[in-house]
């Protein structure tokens, strides 16, 4: 069995109390290698019992021999085997909830037809008012095609779902934006573009997830034209403000800046292209970027136009070659690719001091112990770790400080002050080589990222409402 996230399982366990005893039960699941953490009694009597047990397992792989030493104890019966993961998942994770109750005929009369009807037509009247009369004020669309699910590819809209649904939540539990999840089944540009502008009048802003490049681009670049509302691809700028955000504080410790150092990007998809072009933006000259087929350069005609512009803009020696090769003497890798892609023989040959951000979900580019011997700061995208770089940190203040301005779109100075906010967020005493960037439960995060997003937003004229608690400030 995979246990997904988590090294525990729970095994329902059916027992007949006259033929086995539980401590001869604790016994076998011990000497298995597994722990057990806690017990739900489901069904209890005098002679057959049912019980939950959660046990936990520091190797996944024990999970198979431990549930048949179960199933094979006399008076046992192993009803199942569950992984916590997806009894969570068990019916999605998110539901609609009423705000007011319908309990009689003038509640009734009031949220619904005949009162309702008023309320429609001061909207007809003047459309603005849809923000403060209907969920567009404080809702977004998570809107993904299943093209480029974490670094789990193309795996298609239904299966992409459990993330969209994670992002929801996340939005609501860390920001309070209300979100819903919409996954498309179609691959086609044109019909996303048309899909996701009929959907507007809905929000209040766009959050575009895990839409493979480089179709990812046109989508973004033709609905910030055609629409009024913050439409942001998170792969790409999400990931861009928590990775400057993290790079700012990482070069810290290592007394170097960005002008002066070497970065390595690997994977020129959506998330390495608006990463690469935040860097430039943060003083970064010396970027070399690789996908598949090596180094990005200017001697090529990419198919993949994003590609030829990328290589006009990054690689000013015009380096050629693989990831192996052009690592050599690098001050920062940053992989936005596939798993292990890194070796620990290619780190030894980065220059002194190397940083490591194996950014690729779920499993990073290289494994904290296989860089662990030769990294100074290294980082990932995983909650398991420590230095978790992911767009988490970064979307869901951006897009509570944009809602609140009614922002019509989120410019890149809104973003670089969200990543210099999460990055002030460490403190100089607090810095250290595995606190580079703040947790995600840091409630400092949203409340940082919202105002500089804010200020951001009414200083660039793109802000079309200023929230109360700015009314007062300079
Ligand atoms: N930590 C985070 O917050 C975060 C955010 C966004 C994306 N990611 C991760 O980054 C990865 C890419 O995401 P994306 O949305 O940019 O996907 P994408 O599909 O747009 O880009 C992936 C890129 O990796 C390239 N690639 C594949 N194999 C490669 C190889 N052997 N060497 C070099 N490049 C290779 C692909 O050609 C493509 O250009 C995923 O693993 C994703 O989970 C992490
Ligand atoms: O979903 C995540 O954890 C981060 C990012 O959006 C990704 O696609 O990997
Ligand atoms: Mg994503």
């Amino acid at each position: 069995m995979r246990l997904e996230g988590g090294n525990s399982v729970i095994l329902r366990v059916e027992m007949d109390k006259q033929s086995v005893t539980f401590a001869e039960l604790v016994s076998v699941i011990g000497h298995q290698g597994g722990d057990i953490v806690a017990i739900d009694v489901i069904r209890p009597g005098r002679k057959m019992e049912i019980r939950d047990l959660t046990v936990s397992v520091v190797d996944p792989s024990v999970v198979e021999t431990l549930s048949a030493a179960v199933a094979a104890m006399k008076g046992i019966h192993l009803v199942n085997v569950s992984d916590r993961t997806f009894l969570l998942h068990l019916g999605g994770k998110i539901q609609v909830q009423s705000k007011v109750p319908i309990k009689n005929r003038d509640d009734l009369s009031r949220v619904y037809t005949p009162g309702v009807a008023n309320v429609c037509l001061a909207i007809r009247d003047d459309i603005s008012k849809a923000f403060s009369l209907t969920i567009r004020r404080n809702m977004v669309a998570v809107v993904s095609d299943g093209t480029a699910v974490l670094g789990l590819g193309d795996i298609g809209p239904h299966a992409a779902m459990p993330v969209m649904e994670g992002k929801a939540m996340l939005f609501k539990e860390l920001a309070g934006v209300d979100a819903f999840p919409i996954c498309l089944d179609t691959k086609d540009t044109e019909e996303i573009i048309a899909i996701v502008k009929a959907l507007a009048p809905t929000f209040g802003g766009i959050n575009l997830e895990d839409i493979s490049s480089p179709r990812c681009f046109e989508i973004e670049r033709r609905l910030k034209e055609q629409l009024d509302i913050p439409v942001f691809h998170d792969d790409q700028h999400g990931t861009a403000v928590v990775l400057l955000a993290g790079l700012i504080n990482a070069l810290k410790i290592v007394g170097k800046s960005m002008s002066d150092i070497k970065v390595v990007v690997c994977g020129i998809g959506a998330a390495g292209v608006a990463c690469s072009r935040m860097l430039l933006a943060a003083g970064v000259t010396h970027l070399v970027g690789v996908d598949k087929d090596g180094a990005i350069h200017r001697d090529a005609a990419y198919e993949n136009e994003v590609w030829n512009e990328y290589a006009a803009m990054t690689n000013p020696h015009n380096e050629k070659g693989s990831l192996s090769e052009v690592i050599q003497g690098a001050d920062v890798f940053i992989g936005l690719s596939r798993p292990r892609l890194l070796s620990g023989e290619a780190v030894r040959r980065m220059n002194t001091d190397p940083i490591v951000f194996a950014m690729a979900n779920p499993d990073p580019e290289i494994s904290p112990e296989e860089a662990g011997p030769y990294v100074r700061v290294y980082a990932t995208g995983r909650s398991d770790y420590p230095n978790q770089l992911n767009n988490v940190l970064a979307f869901p203040g951006i897009f509570r400080g944009a809602l609140d301005a009614r922002a019509s779109s989120i410019t890149e100075s809104m973003k670089l002050a969200a990543a210099k906010a999460i990055a002030s967020i460490v403190t100089d005493e607090e810095l250290n080589s595995d606190y580079i960037i703040p947790s995600v439960f840091n409630e400092k995060v949203v409340p940082a990222v919202r105002k500089a997003v804010v200020m951001e937003a009414i200083h660039s004229g793109v802000a079309r409402k200023v929230p109360g608690d700015f009314r007062n400030l300079d």
